[in-house]
């Protein structure tokens, strides 16, 4: 009888790189985890070293695949997922990068983006990438690479160096050299990629200051990555499916269809509502971009970002030292029969969407002499719904109307949360029995590839419920909590 085939999930995040293998009914046969350096050179840098992500990425991979294979499957395919827009450039022959990574929260060309501004090109921007213009995204980032780097502009211009988002650079390394691609998902956030024609654009290019040349392939999601080098794992596999991180939530949380919606609330919290095959322009402040791009098929998708969600909770623990662990935080919260008017504006590095306020800062307000370590806890968690109810009012406001809510990530485990957003949102909140749903996206996206799911509806009869929170609370209870929180928020942006 041949092995079981197995596919492994390579997840390359912002904190750790893990690596996932899974059987067909998305079950986990094997996990590795490696967490690697943050570094922050200057105020508002961050940095990884390339190498960190290259060696965590390669030590998971090969413990999860040994891991599987000595009980019995055998790796069929690999699937690759990633933070998104953290940018690296590197040289073609010998593949070391030039600089290090410079991550997706690295606020180091704002003045870039501000003098871009200045000139007009926003609206442009906006209508080919459905991007703002922030340093967040790739462009500036590369650009200030080429210009900080000695002979980078011209090592560039001659075709000497490549550009990747971290999928591209796992690629490259792990084939040896020899494929230098990305998918869709991820070319969508280099603002550089028009996703109306699914191509790069030269307008952009020339208006970032970004040479074609450095550019990778772009494919689908489930597409032909290559064959990793047989030195690597003793014998080849093949690389048969990639997207970025969020995207391969949607994708492992089975949101194919339109008005399908997921959350991930882990450090920040990332809300993305699939639209169909319609770009969708957001008039509220949200981002449109690339949900999946499969068969040359593209679909779309409304994002809203909140930079604090599990990071309140690590504020609780470490920065007050009221709770000993992320968990305690729940039952705190429960020890009180309602907030007391204690909301807290956790804009610890500004607000993200819909209000996109970098100068905003947080605020505790509604306190008395009876306030203390269980209002505190309380107005924490709290926060995290408020802000997510602020994103899906944005994208109701933008025509789109979800039925459900599937949730993911570490701050899901906590049970009170997950029913106080339900009651908030007015929606049922489904969470899955799979909690490593970008992994399983990959895995997904690698076995459509290969053959192992004939079509996304396979992979929409595997996701299992674990959970369903139904909404319960009354309306004036719900819309007077709301109204304290537009309070707290007006004087956190004033
Ligand atoms: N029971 C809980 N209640 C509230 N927050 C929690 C709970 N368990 C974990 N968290 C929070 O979830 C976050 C970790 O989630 P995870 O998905 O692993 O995040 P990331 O991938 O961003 O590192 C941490 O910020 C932690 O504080
Ligand atoms: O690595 P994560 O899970 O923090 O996700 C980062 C996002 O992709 C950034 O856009």
């Amino acid at each position: 009888m041949p092995a079981k085939p197995l596919l492994l999930a390579i997840d390359q995040g912002t904190t750790s790189s893990r690596a996932i293998v899974f059987d067909r009914a998305a079950r986990i046969v094997a996990l590795a985890q490696a967490e690697f350096p943050q570094l922050y050179p200057a105020d508002g840098w961050v940095e990884h070293n390339a190498e960190a992500i290259w060696s965590t990425t390669l030590e998971t991979a090969r413990q999860a695949l040994a891991e599987a294979e000595a009980k019995g499957g055998r790796v069929a395919a690999i699937g690759v997922t990633n933070q998104r827009e953290t940018t690296l450039v590197w040289e073609r022959d010998g593949g070391k990068s030039i600089h290090n990574a410079i991550v997706w929260q690295d606020r180091r060309t704002a003045d870039h983006c501000a003098r871009l501004n200045r000139e007009g090109a926003e609206d442009m921007i906006r209508a080919r990438t459905g991007l703002l213009l922030d340093p967040y995204f790739s462009a500036t980032k590369i650009a200030w690479i080429l210009d900080h780097v000695d002979d980078a502009r011209r090592a560039a211009e001659a075709g000497r160096l490549a550009f990747g988002t971290v999928d591209s650079f796992l690629i490259w390394r792990l084939t040896g050299g020899r494929v230098h691609a990305t998918d869709a998902t991820n070319a969508a956030r280099t603002s550089l990629f028009d996703i109306n024609r699914n191509e790069w654009d030269d307008e952009l290019l020339a208006l970032f200051g970004v040479p074609r040349s450095l550019l990778p392939a772009v494919l689908d999601c489930a597409a032909d990555f290559g064959e990793t080098d047989p030195a690597l794992f003793g014998r080849p596999i093949p690389i048969r499916g990639v997207a970025g991180d969020q995207q391969a939530a949607a994708i492992g949380q089975a949101c194919f269809a339109p008005g399908a919606i997921k959350s991930t609330y882990g450090t920040g919290c990332f809300v993305l509502t699939h639209t169909g095959d319609q770009f969708i322009l957001s008039k509220n402040n949200l981002l449109s971009t690339i949900a999946c791009r499969l068969d040359g098929q593209t679909s779309y998708a409304i994002e809203g970002s909140i930079f604090v969600a599990g990071a309140a909770v690590q504020w609780l623990r470490d920065g007050l030292g009221i709770i000993e662990t992320a968990g305690e935080s729940e039952t705190l919260a429960r020890s009180i029969p309602d907030n007391r008017g204690v909301y807290l504006v956790p804009a610890f590095t500004g607000l993200g969407a819909p209000h996109w306020a970098p100068e905003a800062r947080g605020l505790i307000c509604g306190l008395t002499r009876a306030s203390g370590p269980a209002e505190l806890a309380r107005a924490a968690l709290e926060s995290v719904v408020y802000q997510t109810t602020d994103l899906l009012a944005a994208i109701e406001a933008d025509g789109v109307k979800p039925d459900a809510l599937r949730v993911d990530g570490g701050m899901t485990a906590n049970a009170w949360l997950m029913q106080f957003l339900a009651d908030l949102l007015e929606l049922p909140v489904e969470r899955p029995e799979v909690m490593e749903t970008t992994a399983l996206g990959a895995a997904f996206l690698a076995g459509l590839k290969t053959g192992l799911y004939g079509s996304t509806d396979d992979v929409a009869a595997i996701w299992r419920r674990a959970a369903r929170f139904e909404p319960r609370m009354s309306e004036g209870e719900r819309a007077r909590l709301i109204e304290g929180w537009r309070k707290a928020v007006r004087r956190a942006l004033a």
